[in-house]
């Protein structure tokens, strides 16, 4: 497979490669992309470049290869095969920045909440990345799930207006990041950020949102419908993959109210309040059962999430994962 591509800055685009061929896309947005490709393999997705492709350059990949890749990033891309494989030795990291959208019917394995922290560990002490990295490509992949699930002018309220719940960790920056860029796609989003972290990175993502004149909200509407009139869409960025034990307050009300909303829930990551038993082998019923049908935008390699979770739009947005060969 001879592969040449060439980009320069950040764009957001779609693209489809099917089957042996040739394709080319071009990516619009904010920046000028290209790619050329020629080989065995079939792509197809909304792809946002950053990063990998940010940059002014070329290269050329020559060899051989049926690539089913999962390279890791924003937006969404239909995977050729099994995202997620077994065993520690199946994955490779790298810098890449699609993100996927798995058919529901494909084969995945979920990582439990040890894997996926070791994960995380060794892409911050083996690979050097950073916490503040990683959270941009993430809060990034899910805005660029949202945008592609829920365009905004196909949103019913116009504005198109969407609440970002935060919770306390980097779950929760992970949901102002993509506030921010939700903002730069042209929605509204508004915020609720109850209990905010000291550290310097969250105190500097809030100035960031607050800058962009993203509403900050001092309370939640108690009344689910409320919450129903005002906005096209909930993104649940309350807890991830440190979750643990009874919800405390003020999430347990704020999960409380969003049982009862009937707008989509987007949640980054794992629903919060879905979670279940790390280890356990088998499903295990929710804590608090939400929507059946709301979008999931899992990150890196989604914790034990069980796959009634899932609903009609699943996306993994793995920022840096990328499958071996
Ligand atoms: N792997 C990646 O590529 C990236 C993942 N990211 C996101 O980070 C979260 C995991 O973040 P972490 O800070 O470890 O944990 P949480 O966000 O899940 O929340 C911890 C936070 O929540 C509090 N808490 C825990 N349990 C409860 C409870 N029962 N009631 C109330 N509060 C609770 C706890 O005290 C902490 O304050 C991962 O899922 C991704 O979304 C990063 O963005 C980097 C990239």
């Amino acid at each position: 497979m001879l592969r040449a591509r060439a980009g320069l800055g950040l764009g957001l685009g779609a693209r489809a490669v099917p089957g042996l061929g040739l394709g080319a896309r071009a990516v619009p947005g904010l920046g000028l992309g290209a790619r050329a490709g020629l080989g065995l393999g079939a792509r197809a997705g909304l792809g946002l470049g950053l990063g990998a492709r940010a940059g002014l350059g070329a290269r050329a990949v020559p060899g051989l290869g049926l690539g089913a890749r999962a390279v890791l990033g924003l937006g969404a891309l239909l995977c050729s095969r099994s995202v997620v494989q077994g065993g520690s030795g199946a994955w490779r990291w790298g810098p890449g920045l699609r993100a996927m959208q798995c058919a529901a019917q494909r084969p995945l394995r979920y990582l439990g909440q040890e894997e996926a922290q070791a994960i995380d560990q060794e892409l911050f002490e083996e690979y050097k990345f950073s916490v503040d990295q990683l959270m941009e490509l993430a809060g990034l992949s899910c805005a660029s799930a949202v945008a592609k699930t829920y365009p905004p002018n196909s949103l019913l309220r116009q504005p198109a207006t969407i609440l970002v719940l935060c919770g306390p960790g980097n779950n929760g920056g992970d949901g102002l990041v993509c506030a921010r860029h939700l903002k730069l796609f042209g929605y509204e989003p508004v915020i609720f950020y109850p209990k905010r972290p000291s550290k310097a990175l969250f105190q500097s993502l809030t100035i960031q949102c607050e800058k962009m004149d993203i509403p900050f909200l001092t309370q939640l509407p108690a009344e689910a419908s409320v919450i129903d009139e005002l906005y096209n869409l909930v993104v649940d960025a309350i807890f991830g993959f440190s979750f643990r034990g009874e919800v405390r307050e003020p999430f347990a009300s704020v999960i409380s109210t969003l049982e009862k909303v009937t707008v989509p829930i987007a949640s980054v990551d794992i629903p919060s309040g879905q979670h279940r038993p790390w280890h356990s082998p088998f499903f295990a019923p929710p804590l608090h059962p939400l929507l059946p049908s709301f979008p999931m935008l899992a990150l890196t390699v989604q914790a034990d999430s069980p796959a009634q979770c899932w609903g009609e739009h699943p996306f993994v947005g793995d920022a840096i994962v990328q499958m071996r060969p």
